[in-house]
Parts: C-alpha cells; structure tokens; sequence
C-alpha cells in the first residue's frame, strides 16, 4: 500500500522510557523519534540494550510508569500486540532455530498471517492466502521452494522463506534482528540484497546488527546503543567512524569503505 503523506509522521516514539530488569535499568531512552517509511540501524555490543530497545517497538516489553506515556506507536500510547503485529514485518535469527517440524515452506510463510511458525491446525488457507504467500516467496526469490521441506533448506534459502513470511500481510516497516548472524557469505549476500529489495520498494527497515556490511546504503541512520543508553543516534557517515566505533565497542577498530562509491562498510580491528 503507498502511502501519500509528505510531512513526517512517526511511527514510534520513546519519551523517558526506563526498562527494569532484576532490579538494574537495562535500558533508559531520554528521547527517540523513528518517523514512518524511516531506515535505521541499531549498532551496539553485546548485552547493550538492542533488543530491549526493539521490544519497546513490540510492545513485548513495558516500561516503568510515567505521567507522560513513555512510548507511543503510530501516535498511539495504548497500542495493542495487534496493531504492532499489522504494521510491522518481523525477522529474527532466532526464529529459525525455532522451526522444528517438517513443514512445507509455504505453510510456513502463510503461518505468518496468523503470527504462527506454521499454519493453525483448524486453517485451510483458500486460494487468495496462498496466493498472497507465493507472491511474497516470489519477491524474495523462493517461489521455486514453495513445496520442499523448509528443514531441507540451507540456512540462507530458510531465512529468506522467514523474510517472505514477515512480507505476507504487506507491512509497512520490516524489523529485522540481526538477519545475517549464522549465514555464509552467499546466505548473506541474498538476504542483503532483499533488504535492498524491499527499501526499495519502499519498506521502512529497522536493522539489529553487529554487522556494518549489513547497513544496506538506503539505511542512512544509525544508532548506536551502548551499556543501556543511546550512545550516539546520527548520518550513518557520522557515526561509522574509526572512533566512534573504537570507543562504542572498546578496542581499536578501523572502519573500511567498500564498494565502487564507498556505499559498504566493514570493521576491522586494529590490533
Ligand atoms: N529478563 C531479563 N532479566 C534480567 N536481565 C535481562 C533480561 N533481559 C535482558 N536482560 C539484560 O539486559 C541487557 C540488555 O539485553 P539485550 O538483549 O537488550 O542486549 P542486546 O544489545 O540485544 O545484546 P546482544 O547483542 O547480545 O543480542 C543485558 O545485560 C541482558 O543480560
């Protein structure tokens, strides 16, 4: 569905928004606006508050109670799991891990209808769902694979069935979780190219990675999470930087330009 809005309009707001966990603040977000049809990366170590900062998008996570609603969604402060699930399309490498029944890959792309891994026992998809399941499989190049076992699958060829599911209700934004962590350099190169894919096609991206190879040039914004804070939020050139990086991860890194316009970045540590 395209959307005619010029002015920008957000998607998701944070205000003051403090996650507690075993009694330690796990995540404390001052102020944070993701505008609709908006790409951004979310870059940060290990334990920085990542995905906490995604389930605050989710809603599978709340934070303390403040006068002013610390996170609105679509301008909403009362939004439901529903209205999350109808909106956003989402990818994560664990989610892979947690298909272990033989299933043809189409069931499993249509599951996503329903925010199920397979299809519900009761549903028989009519024709228009698995239509709809297909023509999503086509856009990531998998239509072929419709009928194997999607446990038969290598990796990449299963990620990229996990993308066609997310696409299937046609959201307007894709969460995507570290999509690459797992994968080898052809699982990678296909699922980045989606990314691109579906930027292009005007998809709003929300990347988690701890990859800079993933951060696809149509995302131009960075955030860099660090010890539950945000360290940094700016232009992706701004951010990726020999220094920031260095002081965001600790240890001496190089930031690389790649690419025949210098549009890909990689890390190297310095040693
Ligand atoms: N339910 C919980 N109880 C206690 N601590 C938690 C809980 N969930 C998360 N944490 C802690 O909160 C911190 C942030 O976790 P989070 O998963 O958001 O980090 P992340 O940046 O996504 O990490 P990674 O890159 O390793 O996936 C970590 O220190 C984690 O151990």
């Amino acid at each position: 569905m395209s959307e005619e809005n010029t002015e920008v309009q957000p998607l998701f707001e944070l205000n003051d928004a403090e996650v507690v966990r075993a009694g330690r603040t796990i995540l404390h977000v001052d102020k944070f606006l993701l505008a609709k049809g908006e790409n951004i990366a979310l870059l940060g170590p290990n334990g920085a508050g990542k995905s906490t900062f995604v389930k605050l998008i989710t809603r599978e996570v709340m934070p303390l109670y403040r006068e002013q609603p610390p996170v609105k969604f679509n301008g909403n402060p009362r939004a439901t799991l529903v209205d999350v699930r109808k909106t956003l399309g989402i990818v994560s490498s664990t989610m892979q891990a947690q298909i272990n029944v033989h299933l043809p890959a189409v069931d499993i792309v249509e599951g996503g209808l329903f925010g199920t891994l397979g299809l519900p026992r009761h549903v028989h998809p009519d024709e228009r769902t698995h239509a709809k399941a297909l023509d999503a499989m086509e856009m990531l190049g998998v239509a072929k694979l419709a009928d194997q076992d999607i446990m038969t699958m290598s990796s990449g060829q299963a990620r990229r069935v996990l993308f066609a599911r997310a696409l299937v209700h046609d959201p307007s934004t894709l969460l995507l979780d570290e999509p690459c962590t797992g994968l080898d350099p052809e699982g990678m190169y296909y699922v980045r190219s989606s990314m691109r894919d579906l930027a292009k096609a005007g998809k709003g991206i929300v990347l988690i990675t701890h990859y800079p190879e993933d951060i696809i040039p149509e995302i131009k914004r960075l955030v860099l999470v660090r010890e539950g804070k945000l360290f940094a939020d700016g232009a992706k050139e701004d951010m990726l930087t020999d220094q920031m990086m260095s002081s965001l991860f600790d240890v001496p890194l190089q930031v690389a330009k790649n690419g025949k316009n210098n549009e890909y970045f990689s890390l190297v540590s310095s040693y």
